[in-house]
């Protein structure tokens, strides 16, 4: 989205684009915004940011770490080695956590306030790292991964709202793009604790170390947030419009002064909330009675361009999961490992340093190419990855037997990381993974353009809810499908799904970069918009 183009604050009473109409005479927020907005973000702006920054950093953090941990636990929990189902369920009860809580984060931010979902999620975040690091079974480590996924659910739906309502209109596309980069971050934090405490730490205590160390970030988070104002827009809704007003002053730089500015934002929202209200009670008494909720799905569901938007959202944010990328992010010490590299989890430290970097890379693409065209330029080289990568595994070796310490049968690899054929797999992953961070890593998050604001933030929550759904799915079956179908097929499998991704995209998804928010919804109001 070209951010410069949002108003303040989340307004549906105008086009973002079309002139602003005054009310009461007082300059409304797209005129107030600019006049916010102009300069550099002030330090208030800055402290939200970096707050917002954490989360993502948790999220990161949290979902890389399980990398190294999985190589690392050893006979720690009920005292066995830890089997592929087992591996696959402490990975991915995290993922079904999340995505039983993010749709249901939306209504607790309604009720209780966004800031206080995002304490909420940091002591979630807490004790799960606190129960990970303590536990000594299967199911204690299961129970610590469930809590941190719950934490990750509300983290990942909530902070972007809470940094939505309150930042300027300008800054407030960039975060988008700049919350996945710090997504990568903490996953390539994870990686090099966990690959540093897996070296040079205790056998037994390293890896309590990486998953309790998430807790210190999260306890940071706790107490920046502690300090932060809950949003103007939620303040406005709860009856504290002067609470609001001083918020809205804060984020201006105009704290204890005349402001016109903030008057005329706080009336505009208070006009927009009514006018919600007013709109909603309507249609409620006359097609639903009491479930009032059932309101706001009637409205995404019930026409035809909220449909499209919802299916473009949907399908992307299924197939930047379902083409394997976590398999890579979860599992790739595992696979190193297996291969026979003499330090797995340094190896695999080069997944999350490349979709660092070209998560970077694409910061500075994606507005100057554009989103459609990135996945459609991208896609195709994830494909060619993974495949040259199923060739490598095929020369590695295809026998499987049972293995003695664990039931596996995929550890028959050993001893082959310095072979060609690894080396292929290694230099495959790394493209598949780069060209997955310039498109499909990014993409899906700006879910948000593609909506209009009466049923953005629903919307967003169910396409949220499917990237967590292919998360789950993939994290689950990886080792198992790694086990059945061999290394080869299951990167093939993968491949398969990009190339069905890759006409689908090419089939439905618009390009939507440069337009404004009003431009590019308007492009689904008759078709998919594909020129
Ligand atoms: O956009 C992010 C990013 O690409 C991460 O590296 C990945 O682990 C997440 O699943 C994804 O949502």
């Amino acid at each position: 989205m070209d951010s410069s183009q949002a108003p303040l604050i989340s307004s549906n009473r105008h086009d973002e684009d079309a002139p602003y109409d005054t009310v009461d005479d007082v300059p409304g927020p797209r005129a107030a915004a600019g006049k916010a907005t102009s300069g550099r973000p002030g330090v208030f702006v800055l402290i939200l940011t970096f707050a917002a920054g954490i989360s993502g950093l948790l999220f990161g953090y949290d979902t890389g770490v399980i990398s190294a941990t999985l190589v690392s636990i050893g006979k720690a929990l009920s005292d066995r080695d830890l089997t592929s189902m087992d591996k696959s369920i402490i990975t991915s009860s995290t993922s079904l956590f999340a995505l039983l809580v993010s749709p249901f984060s939306s209504l607790i931010a309604d009720r209780l306030g966004r800031k206080r979902v995002i304490l909420y999620a940091d002591v979630l975040f807490i004790l799960g790292a606190v129960l990970q690091a303590v536990s000594s079974t299967v199911p204690a480590m299961v129970a610590g991964r469930c809590i941190i996924g719950a934490a990750v659910g509300a983290a990942s739906f909530v902070v972007p709202l809470y940094i939505a309502e309150i930042a300027p209109s300008s800054y407030r596309g960039r975060l988008v793009t700049i919350n996945v980069l710090f997504i990568t971050l903490g996953q390539m934090a994870a990686y090099i604790i966990g690959w540093a405490l897996s070296t040079y730490a205790s056998k037994e205590t390293g890896w309590r170390w990486m998953v309790g160390l998430g807790a210190l970030p999260a306890a940071l988070q706790g107490a920046l947030v502690a300090v932060m104002p809950e949003t103007p827009r939620w303040l406005v809704k709860a009856g504290r419009s002067e609470d609001a007003k001083r918020v809205v002053q804060k984020v201006n730089g105009v704290q204890g002064r005349f402001d016109g500015t903030a008057d005329a934002i706080i009336k505009e929202i208070e006009l927009e909330i009514r006018e919600e209200d007013e709109t909603r009670l309507l249609h409620n008494r006359q097609t639903f009675g009491p479930w009032n909720g059932l309101y706001v799905w009637f409205e995404l569901l019930g026409e035809g361009k909220h449909r499209r938007a919802l299916a473009i959202a949907c399908l992307l944010q299924g197939l930047q999961q379902l083409s394997g990328f976590n398999s890579l992010m979860y599992f790739s010490a595992t696979i190193f490992s297996i291969m026979g590299f003499e330090s797995p989890t340094l190896t695999s430290l080069i997944v999350a340093v490349t979709n660092f970097v070209f998560t970077l890379v694409a910061l500075g693409l994606i507005d100057k190419i554009g989103r459609r065209r990135i996945l459609l330029y991208s896609i195709p080289l994830m494909a060619l990855g993974l495949l040259l990568a199923a060739g490598g595994f095929s020369y590695l070796s295809l026998e499987q037997a049972p293995d003695s310490r664990s039931n596996d049968t995929i550890s028959t690899y050993e001893s082959q990381g310095r072979s060609g054929p690894a080396i292929v797999v290694l230099v495959s992953i790394m493209i598949y993974v780069a060209s997955y961070a310039l498109g499909l890593g990014n993409v899906p998050w700006m879910q948000s353009e593609l909506f209009p604001l009466s049923v953005r933030s629903v919307g967003s929550g169910v396409a949220t809810a499917t990237n967590w759904a292919a998360n789950f799915a993939v994290g689950l079956t990886f080792l198992p499908m790694m086990d059945a179908l061999s290394p080869s097929w299951t990167f093939v499998l993968y491949a398969g799904i990009c190339t069905i991704g890759l006409g689908l995209v090419w089939r439905i998804y618009p390009e939507t970069a440069g337009l404004s928010l009003e431009e590019a919804t308007a492009l689904l109001d008759n078709g998919w918009g594909v020129r």
